[in-house]
Formats: structure tokens, C-alpha cells, sequence
């Protein structure tokens, strides 16, 4: 299989891998639900292809990675990651199972998420995965929670890269992305907590850790997950939290007019991911977080086009007073994206 090869980086160039199963997302037509609508908008989607998609849009050597059926909807994902500059050189191509499918019934409070991914290629990930050097030596290895759902084998890929550390990555990244549609709580809540424990870096959202862990506040996200090197906390409207060892990180979150909230967790950890790779510091890997967020939660897709570099890094110096200022609302950085 081709698709990428002519973008293809040399085999241990990526500054980033992100493994995990990206969909076709089909969305009804503006304005419609999914109960009325004739038409429906069809996009990719897949936690770990979004935020490879962001940071290859912003310049960051990225390759994703994933099983695939072999067929034209698979075909499409991979052409779309490769179009924006992902490297899908690695992906495992398959003649069996289905490309997954699922559906967006949008809302600005909640949207809800329907899946048709039981029989998807996705679920044939498995450790062997980590054998491909182009898969190893990694500066950052970013993972999340929804792959150790899919199924046994996933779970095990999972397990070696966080906990039997198997791909040599400096760095491990693990976002908990809890997905009730695809395991009860009691299920997921030790598995998450076992593999975020054990990772380098890990973004949770405050409401998530409540209804897995029972934490109540950041402080007892950090205490839940004792070895881990940071823990992000992302406190919706609120802010943001960098809880490392003895040091701790605010930065409020940008006004926004949410269009649609899916994704912006995976914006976010791009952007906090794109910053740490860039040698800054918490607050402002934060900051990018925030305003990759903000871009995320203004359109129907899972990944929105970031704003230019040049007008990122020049929020990323504002003096913090102005920070989450009407100035730095989501209008301005729709207006620098459009
Ligand atoms: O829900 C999933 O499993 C997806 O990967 C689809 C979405 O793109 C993802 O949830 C957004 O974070």
C-alpha cells in the first residue's frame, strides 16, 4: 500500500507516533438532528489521528498508526491523514473486518456519539503492532484509553507500550478518553487508572476523573496517579491544570461559543504536546492546549484547521492579564483560521 509513501518520513524521524482506530464520522446537515436530516456531512474521526492531524498541521513530524481494512473508506482516512501531512507509512493494511463508522447527533451542551465499530479492523491491533521500527524510538508515543476498549488484543498493544514500555518512546503520552459507549465504568475506571499511572504525561478532564475515580478536585487526580510525571486536568469552562511533582500550573480557559465539543480534548493535548516539543514552558503548553481547544469547539468536524503558527506563538507571549480577555475570545481565533 502507497497512500503516504511519497510524505513518507525516514523510519525513526517522527517526533511523535499516535496509535488507535479512526472512523468515517457522519454528521446530519447544519441545522438538522440525526432523527430528521436527508443529508449527512461525512468526516474522519479517531482521538489519536486528531491530534496527529494538529500537529502535523502545525509542522510537527507525526505518523499514526492503526489496523485497516482495506477498502475504499479505509482508503479515504488514510488519503485524508496523508493530505495534511501525517505519516500513514505504518499503517497495517488488512483484506478482513470493516472500516468503523459512527455518528454525531450534535449539541452544544452534549453531543451524542452513536458507533458501528464492532466488527472494525481497529479491534486487530495487537502487540506485534510495536515490531515495526518506524513504530519505535519516539520522542513522544501518544496513546488514550479508548484503544484498550476495543478489544483484548488492543488492550494488550496498550499495556505493552505504557506498562512494558516495549517501543523505546522517551516519552508517553496517555490521554484517559473515557468512551461509556464502549465499556461500563466499573470496567474501565482500574484499567485507566493502571495504564495513566504508568505513563509519562497524561490529560484527563476534571468530570471524567470524578465518574471514573471519584476525585473531586485536581489535587486528587494527581494523588490518584502517584508515578505519573504530569497529570494535565482539564476543568472544562474553568481551566487547565499541570500537576507535577510539587508544582502546579493554572491557566483559565478562552470564552467560546461551542459549535460542538467533540475533539477539543484532543486539540488540546496537541496543542500542550506541539509546546512541550517546542521546549516551552507549563504554562504556555497550556495556553496552546486552550487555543487549539477553542478552534476544535467551533466546528462539526473532530479536527479543525489551527489558526497560523505565527499568530499562536504571539498569543502564547501575552502578559497573563490579557489572557481569556474579550481580545483572545474564540472570535479572534476563528477570524486568524478562517
Ligand atoms: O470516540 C472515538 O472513539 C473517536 O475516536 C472519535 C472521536 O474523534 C474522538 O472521540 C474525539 O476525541
Amino acid at each position: 500500500m502507497s497512500i503516504g509513501a511519497g510524505g513518507a518520513l525516514p523510519p525513526n524521524a517522527a517526533h511523535v507516533v499516535a496509535v488507535g482506530e479512526t472512523m468515517i464520522m457522519l454528521v446530519p446537515e447544519e441545522g438538522s438532528t440525526l432523527a430528521a436530516t436527508r443529508r449527512f456531512d461525512s468526516y474522519i474521526g479517531g482521538a489519536e489521528s486528531n491530534v496527529a492531524l494538529y500537529l502535523a498541521r502545525l509542522g510537527v513530524p507525526v505518523r499514526w498508526a492503526s489496523v485497516m481494512r482495506n477498502d475504499p473508506l479505509g482508503r479515504r482516512i488514510a488519503t485524508e491523514l496523508a493530505g495534511s501531512g501525517v505519516d500513514v507509512s505504518a499503517i497495517s493494511w488488512r483484506d478482513v473486518a470493516q472500516t468503523g463508522l459512527y455518528l454525531k447527533d450534535p449539541g452544544a451542551e452534549s453531543t451524542a456519539v452513536y458507533y458501528y465499530r464492532q466488527g472494525s479492523a481497529a479491534r486487530l491491533i495487537d502487540p506485534a503492532l510495536w515490531q515495526d521500527e518506524r513504530l519505535r524510538s519516539a520522542a513522544v508515543l501518544h496513546l488514550t484509553g479508548i484503544t484498550p476498549a476495543l478489544s483484548e488484543s488492543a488492550n494488550a498493544a496498550v499495556e505493552a507500550a505504557v506498562l512494558g514500555r516495549e517501543t523505546g518512546a522517551e516519552l508517553v503520552s496517555f490521554d484517559v478518553n473515557y468512551r461509556p459507549g464502549l465499556w461500563p465504568v466499573d470496567v474501565a475506571a482500574p484499567v485507566l487508572r493502571r495504564l495513566a499511572d504508568a505513563s509519562d504525561l497524561v490529560f484527563v478532564g476534571m468530570d471524567e476523573a470524578h465518574h471514573l475515580w471519584g476525585c473531586a478536585t485536581p489535587r486528587e487526580v494527581r494523588e490518584m496517579l502517584p508515578r505519573a510525571r504530569t497529570v494535565v486536568v482539564k476543568d472544562g469552562a474553568v481551566g487547565a491544570y499541570a500537576l507535577s511533582s510539587g508544582r502546579e500550573t493554572f491557566v483559565p480557559s478562552l470564552a467560546v461559543d461551542v459549535v460542538e465539543p467533540v475533539g477539543a480534548g484532543d486539540a488540546f493535548a496537541a496543542g500542550y504536546l506541539k509546546s512541550l516539543l517546542d521546549g516551552r514552558g507549563e504554562a504556555e503548553r497550556l495556553r496552546l492546549g486552550h487555543l487549539l481547544a477553542a478552534t476544535a469547539l467551533t466546528v462539526h468536524e473532530d479536527a479543525a484547521e489551527p489558526p497560523s503558527s505565527a499568530w499562536l506563538d504571539a498569543q502564547l507571549e501575552v502578559p497573563e492579564a490579557e489572557w481569556a480577555s474579550a481580545a483572545l475570545a474564540y472570535g479572534k481565533v476563528r477570524e486568524q483560521t478562517a
